[in-house]
């Protein structure tokens, strides 16, 4: 996904000033970007600010307000002209699976493909169940699967018919947080190998950065940010992002130069230029890698709170009531609460706002 310039035939999906909602409101406001084939893009945001609605106008299921949203060019919708669900090409895959409880798994996966021959259409689910790691199961019905098999039967469905484009509504979400990760993965290798263009849309920003090349991140019904996930990450466009996109909190401080900053953590380089005037009052983005342990360092923050997560600890630190932070030290750097640490700041993405009044 990326910024929209220009009108380009290059683009697999172009989305411009899209407005839409319900009952003649619109709840997502000038909505704008592009994907090209074989990307994978995501929708990342809290609940509410318009995730599914932008999913359900690409669908074909929402009309949209203005703007326009074009599929290999052509415009599949306008105001006051949407073209049907059926005739997009564009798959879906849902959170609830969707299956059919009363078909084997090979017949929910031909279920699209009427048209087929049946010695054909026996062949492509096959095909498909094998991409999906399910051949032993064709003939077995959806609740005899695991939530995270019947998900990938979902994936195979929706493949069937050869979509342009394939839409996720946060498809792992009533799944555990490892076959999360492990099935967003392999949903990644499947659509990357077969070339197929997706959208996912989450609130979970690790599934996001490990399935996407490219995320917008909303807020109230509007793009804050769209970019690969390393940008987000290190060079969030404002407050919102960093917020919403990774760990970390904001400790204060004054602007020395466009690049430099005087904390309670000490003197702060970064390799990134602002305009601010010397002396302006900022807050530092502080993330938990941005710290190291030194045992040389002057800075001795208290341990206030400390959540021990296997191969690393997460710790809670206090300078003053004004400044707290956060570190992640591998775990055999085992520290006690209260206990005063040496640590200095390291944090070459230097990523700093002007405090507001
Ligand atoms: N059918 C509807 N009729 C009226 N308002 C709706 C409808 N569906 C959603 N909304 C409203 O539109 C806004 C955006 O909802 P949407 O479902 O797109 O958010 P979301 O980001 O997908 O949230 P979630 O992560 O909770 O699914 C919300 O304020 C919601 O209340």
């Amino acid at each position: 996904m990326t910024e929209k310039t220009s009108p380009s035939a290059d683009w697999l999906l172009e989305v411009n000033n899209l407005s839409c909602g319900y009952g003649g409101e619109s709840v997502v406001q000038d909505i704008n970007f592009a994907l090209s084939q074989g990307d994978i893009g995501c929708l990342l945001g809290p609940s509410g600010c318009g995730k599914s609605t932008i999913l359900r106008a690409l669908a074909g299921f929402l009309p949209i307000n203005s703007g326009e949203i074009r599929l290999q060019a052509q415009a599949i919708s306008l105001p006051g002209r949407t073209l049907a669900p059926e005739k997009r090409k564009i798959g879906m895959v849902f959170q609830d699976y969707a299956l059919f409880p009363h078909l084997t798994i090979a017949d929910n996966v031909g279920f699209g493909l009427h048209k087929m021959e049946k010695a054909d259409k026996r062949q492509k689910v096959m095909e498909l169940l094998k991409v999906v790691h399910l051949q032993d199961l064709a003939d077995s019905y959806p609740h005899e699967l695991s939530g995270g098999q019947q998900q990938r039967v979902a994936l195979a469905r929706a493949l069937a018919p050869e979509p342009t484009l394939i839409l996720l509504d946060e498809p792992f979400s009533n799944l555990d947080a490892d076959l999360r990760r492990r099935l967003s993965l392999d949903v990644r290798e499947i659509l990357k190998n077969r070339g197929i263009s997706a959208i996912l849309v989450t609130h979970d920003q690790q599934e996001a950065f490990a399935m996407c090349d490219q995320v917008a991140v909303l807020r109230d019904g509007s793009i804050q940010q769209w970019d690969v996930p390393y940008n987000l990450y290190h060079e969030p466009a404002n407050r919102f992002v960093a917020s919403f996109v990774g760990q970390g909190g904001f400790v204060p401080g004054i602007a020395l130069g466009p690049d430099t900053i005087e904390s309670e953590l000490g003197i702060i380089h970064g390799n990134r230029a602002y305009k601010w005037e010397k002396g302006t009052l900022v807050d530092v983005l502080i993330r938990p890698d941005d710290i190291v342990y030194d045992p040389e360092s002057e800075l001795r923050p208290k341990v206030v709170e400390k959540t021990f997560a296997g191969t690393s600890t997460l710790y809670r630190f206090h300078c003053s009531n004004d400044t707290e932070f956060e570190a992640l030290f591998r775990s055999h750097l085992d520290f006690h609460m209260g206990e005063n640490v040496p640590v200095r700041v390291e944090a070459d993405h230097l990523i700093a706002f002007e405090r507001s009044a």
